[in-house]
């Protein structure tokens, strides 16, 4: 079983891939897929390798060029205790020194490599993707778990189940980042600092309520109402959307956002005649000439 509220109606397996501690579909009848959370016995707790199994699909979600929405989740109930979990962020058991550890993966490890927090390039991977990432929370969403919501593009919770809690300051981590900067422009600098200096337990409704969540979904219906959702982004303008995204990231990510923003500006300038005649001025070694070419207004 994948999921408990997981359709097999509606998904098949992307091949070429083995992975152990995700598991990563793609919809039937839209350009939707589904990457999960595979450790329900841990709440979804993350370890390098599950870190490096994500990011394998994010990658690979990315070059669909038929794909518009990715819906990240996590499945469950535990086989333990019947716990459900979207991911409680860094697995707690292999942290190191400097990082998590390859613990128990075999090999030596190279003395000058550091442990690993590749989950914040995770975080850039979903900030940058140019498609619409969804956190669909069907149980815990707690410290690095937590941070992964907050970056995802939107976040659709179960009525029943879900539950925020960012619990990085109790184990002396610290998201100073996405997770907390970027949450308090979602749902403002008190509100956000309660969240992290308190590291209370909030409601799907009370998350809604804050700004933090989009929509709140009965459990059953939860993977349901985001296929939903994803198909009606799906059937807008990509580049629309694309450039919507890079849009709302421009202000929080400095000169970053804007070099993402200006770049794929640079690319739909490039579609011009004016950008063509300037090209084929410098091919065809001749003086540009852009005189037929009006400064637009
Ligand atoms: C999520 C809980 C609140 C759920 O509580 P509850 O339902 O009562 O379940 P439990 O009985 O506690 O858990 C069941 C079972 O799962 C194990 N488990 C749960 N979470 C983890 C975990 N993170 N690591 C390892 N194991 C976990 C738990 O031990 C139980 O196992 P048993 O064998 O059955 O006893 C609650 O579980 C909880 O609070 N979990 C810990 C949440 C947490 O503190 N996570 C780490 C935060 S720090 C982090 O994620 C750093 C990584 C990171 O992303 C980062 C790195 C660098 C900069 C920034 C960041 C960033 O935060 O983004």
């Amino acid at each position: 079983m994948v999921s408990r509220i997981f359709n097999p109606e509606r998904w098949r397996p992307v091949e070429g891939f083995a992975f152990d501690d995700i598991t990563y579909h793609r919809a039937l009848d839209q350009g939707t897929v589904r990457i999960a959370f595979h450790r329900p016995e841990v709440r979804n707790a993350f370890r390098p390798r599950t870190v490096d199994e994500l990011s394998t699909a994010l990658e690979h979600a990315r070059s669909l060029t038929d794909v518009g929405c990715v819906l990240l989740t996590g499945n469950g109930p535990s086989p333990k205790d019947g716990g459900w979990a979207f991911c409680s962020g860094g697995d707690q058991r292999i942290r190191g020194k400097d990082g998590y550890e390859y613990a128990n993966e075999g090999g030596q490890r190279d003395p000058g490599c550091l442990g690993r927090l590749h989950i914040l390039e995770v975080q850039r991977q979903i900030r940058f993707m140019p498609k619409v990432v969804i956190a669909v929370v069907p149980g815990w969403a707690a410290g690095g778990g937590h941070s992964l919501h907050v970056v995802c593009d939107l976040t659709i919770a179960s009525k029943e189940h879900a539950a925020f809690k960012q619990t990085d300051a109790d184990v002396a981590s610290f998201d100073s980042g996405y997770g907390s900067a970027l949450l308090a422009r979602q749902v403002g600098q008190k509100r956000a600092r309660e969240v992290f200096f308190l590291g209370k337990t909030y409601s799907a409704d009370e998350a809604f309520q804050m700004g933090m969540v989009n929509a709140v979904v009965p459990h059953r219906e939860l993977e349901a109402f985001a296929l939903d959702w994803a198909k009606e982004i799906n059937a807008k303008s990509p580049t629309a959307i694309r450039m919507l995204k890079f849009g709302f990231n421009l202000p929080d990510d400095g000169m970053v956002g804007q070099q993402i923003f200006a770049g794929e500006a640079t690319r739909l300038a490039y579609g011009t005649e004016e950008a063509k005649a300037g090209r084929d001025a410098f091919v065809e070694k001749c003086p540009s000439d852009y005189s037929k070419f009006p400064w637009h207004y």
